[in-house]
This record gives C-alpha cells, sequence and structure tokens, in this order.
C-alpha cells in the first residue's frame, strides 16, 4: 500500500490498497479524520496495476481534492480521487513526483524513460533566443576548459549532453530556435536539439571547433535515437 496525508488538511489522508486479484477489492480509500474511519473513493484498476511492482500516491500541496497516483501510467484527479485522467509523458511506469510546494505547477515526474520538469501546464511552447542583434549562442567558452584531459572533457560532454540537450529535446513542450546571429557550436547545436528552428536574415551558424581539431560532441555530428527515427537533422 501506499499512504499520503494532505498537506494542506492533515485530517484527509489517502490510502492506495493493492488487494488479492480474485477478489478485486483494491483501490484508493480516503479517511476525513486522520484515519479513524475510511471509505474506498475509487476501485479503478489502473490505479494498482502495478501494485506487484511499486504502488504511490501524492496529494497536491495547495488543494486537498488533487490526487495523483503512479502506475505503469501517471494519473490525476481533481475531485479527490473520483475520476481521473491520464498525464502524457515520455514512458511508462512512472515511479516518483516531487510538487513544489510554494508553486503546485511546478513538478518533476520520474519515469522509466526519465526524469520530467512541468513548470506550467499552460505554457503551449518555448522559444529560446539570443539578448540582442549579435549571437544567438556564441557556443561554449573554450577557454574554461582548454586545459581539461581527455577524461575530463569526455565527462563534461556527458554532462552538458544530459543536462541541456537532451533535456531541451525530450521536453513535451514544443521548443523553437529563435536564430538572431551567431549559433556557433554547442550554440547550434542547441538550436539543433530544439524541436524547430527558425534563421533570422543574419543568422549565422558553424562549428569553429573543428579548426581546434575538437569533434562537435553535442549531436551535431552523430544525432541520436530521436533522429535515427526521424531524419530530422
Ligand atoms: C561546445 C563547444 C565545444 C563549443 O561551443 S566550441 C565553439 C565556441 N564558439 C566559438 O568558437 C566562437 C568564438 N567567438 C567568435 O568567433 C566571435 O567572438 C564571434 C561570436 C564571431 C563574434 O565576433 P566579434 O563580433 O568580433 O566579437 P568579439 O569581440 O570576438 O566578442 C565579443 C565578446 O564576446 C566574448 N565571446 C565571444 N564568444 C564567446 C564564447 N564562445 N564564450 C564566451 N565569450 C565569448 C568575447 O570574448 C568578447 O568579450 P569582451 O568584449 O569581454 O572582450
Amino acid at each position: 500500500m501506499a499512504i499520503s496525508v494532505s498537506p494542506v488538511n492533515s485530517n484527509k489522508v489517502f490510502a492506495l490498497i493493492e488487494s488479492d486479484s480474485d477478489q478485486d477489492k483494491g483501490g484508493l480509500f480516503v479517511s476525513n479524520n486522520a484515519g479513524k474511519t475510511w471509505s474506498m473513493v475509487s476501485g479503478d484498476n489502473r490505479l494498482v496495476q502495478r501494485a506487484w511492482y511499486y504502488i504511490e500516491v501524492f496529494t497536491d500541496p495547495k488543494d486537498e481534492d488533487i490526487v495523483y497516483v503512479l502506475s505503469a501510467p501517471a494519473l490525476r484527479s481533481e475531485d479527490g480521487g473520483k475520476t481521473w485522467k491520464r498525464l502524457t509523458g515520455t514512458h511508462g511506469d512512472f515511479h516518483d513526483l516531487w510538487i513544489n510546494p510554494d508553486n503546485n505547477k511546478n513538478m518533476v515526474i520520474a519515469n522509466d524513460g526519465g526524469a520530467e520538469l512541468d513548470e506550467d501546464n499552460e505554457t503551449k511552447a518555448i522559444i529560446i533566443t539570443g539578448n540582442g542583434e549579435k549571437a544567438f549562442v556564441a557556443g561554449a567558452d573554450i577557454s574554461e576548459f582548454a586545459h581539461f584531459d581527455v577524461s575530463q572533457g569526455g565527462e563534461l560532454a556527458a554532462k552538458g549532453q544530459e543536462l541541456l540537450f537532451d533535456f531541451v529535446e525530450n521536453l513535451s513542450t514544443p521548443v523553437i530556435a529563435a536564430v538572431n546571429g551567431f549559433a556557433l557550436g554547442g550554440g547550434l547545436e542547441l538550436a539543433m536539439a530544439c524541436h524547430f528552428r527558425v534563421a533570422g536574415v543574419n543568422a549565422k551558424m558553424g562549428l569553429p571547433e573543428t579548426t581546434l581539431g575538437l569533434i562537435p560532441g553535442y549531436g551535431s555530428c552523430h544525432g541520436n535515437d530521436t533522429d535515427r527515427k526521424h531524419g530530422d537533422r
């Protein structure tokens, strides 16, 4: 079983309970008196379908009627657990959820495909552009890592790939690169990680690090699985 006490009302407690599948008595239960009495609020099988593996319930930090259950899908209820809507994600098998206690639209959810950040359900698209007319992104400051050895360079490339380029590429919200000047090195690769690219008349793109013998490492040479599937670069 899994249990969650509402941060808004500590008398309200949700318990997600697996039962013997022949009896089919599992589901979400609620207590409105800090656990003295309980009633079943939903017997929806999606809530407990992964119970043999894991079972998770979370209550929203701002609204006692918003409840999340993580299972093969991630599910959200806005009516105290009676009805459920599926949250979309890059992968199934959702294991963990963090909700910002100060802003309940800011969450990080983890599934078998990795972690996803949801800043705001109402954001329909993100545009990345440079401040001013000169550059979109001029790339890395090579002097910061010119002294690195091979293993430090490999570690920097792997970390950067994961923290920025994979993160942007895997966002469920569409990301548009508005290239308004120089897009060089990692800057060009950032534009390539976005889902769409629009180039202004002053856009200049290139991979100047090749003149130093550096292989561009953030996807511009080799792409990734998505590119192989969609052939879009
Ligand atoms: C991930 C990897 C490996 C990479 O990204 S490698 C690729 C790195 N990018 C580059 O090699 C581009 C380097 N920059 C340039 O070629 C030129 O600066 C540009 C972007 C074409 C602009 O040229 P100019 O218009 O002549 O401006 P310039 O005077 O060179 O630069 C203006 C300022 O920006 C700074 N600057 C330029 N590119 C920078 C960069 N990539 N990182 C940090 N600072 C940079 C530059 O040092 C200067 O600073 P300051 O005014 O304090 O002296």
